[in-house]
């Protein structure tokens, strides 16, 4: 089973997962760096040559591989809107890492480089927000604050939460 991190952009998966699976001395793969790694070039190019569906189609199957294959993964963000990659979830550990709109923007920058926020990084986190949030909540098995603390509290509290459950097993 592994641990997943999903979220919306800025909402600390792919700080956070590398610090929780060094934490708990796993293996840890970031789905967008994988997908950057195996194409060869950043995700903002691939939406941008390549278009949003066809991106959509590499996340989906890179998902669903790393998934059997790793410990600790950070999804993308809009990942969890795919029916075969919430069907896939099925069985793990979901941990939702939640940030405010506010926060989130502050995290992402004016100057970002992720293609969905481009133009109104605001305005476009309240629209995918709205959309995946209900979605965030349905698939996590756990949920974490991030609001106003750092990602290496937000990685001990997890940590902490889930070390009873893993001697129990
Ligand atoms: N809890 C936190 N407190 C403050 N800053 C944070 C926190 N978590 C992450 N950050 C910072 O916010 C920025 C975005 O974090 P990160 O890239 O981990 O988000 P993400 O959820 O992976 O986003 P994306 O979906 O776009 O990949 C980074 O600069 C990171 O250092
Ligand atoms: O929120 C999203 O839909 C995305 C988030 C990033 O992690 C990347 O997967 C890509 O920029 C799309
Ligand atoms: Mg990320």
């Amino acid at each position: 089973m592994a641990i997943v991190l999903i979220g919306a952009p800025g909402a600390g998966k792919s700080t956070v997962g590398k610090r929780l699976a060094r934490k708990l001395g796993r293996s840890f793969v970031d789905v967008d760096a994988r997908i950057e790694e195996v194409i060869g070039k950043p995700v903002a190019e691939i939406f941008a040559d390549e278009g949003e569906e066809h991106f959509r189609r590499l996340e989906e199957e890179a998902t669903i591989e790393l998934l059997g294959s790793h410990e600790v993964i950070s999804l993308g963000g809009g990942a969890v809107m795919n029916p075969a990659i919430r069907e896939a979830l099925d069985g793990h550990e979901v941990i939702w890492l939640k940030v405010s709109i506010g926060q989130a923007s502050r995290r992402v920058g004016m100057n970002t480089v992720r293609p969905l926020l481009l133009g109104n990084v605001r305005g476009r986190l309240i629209e995918l927000l709205r959309e995946r949030t209900p979605v965030y909540e349905q698939l996590a098995t756990q949920v974490v604050e991030t609001d106003g603390r750092g990602s290496s509290e937000v990685a001990d509290q997890l940590v902490a939460e889930r070390l009873p459950a893993e001697d129990a097993e």
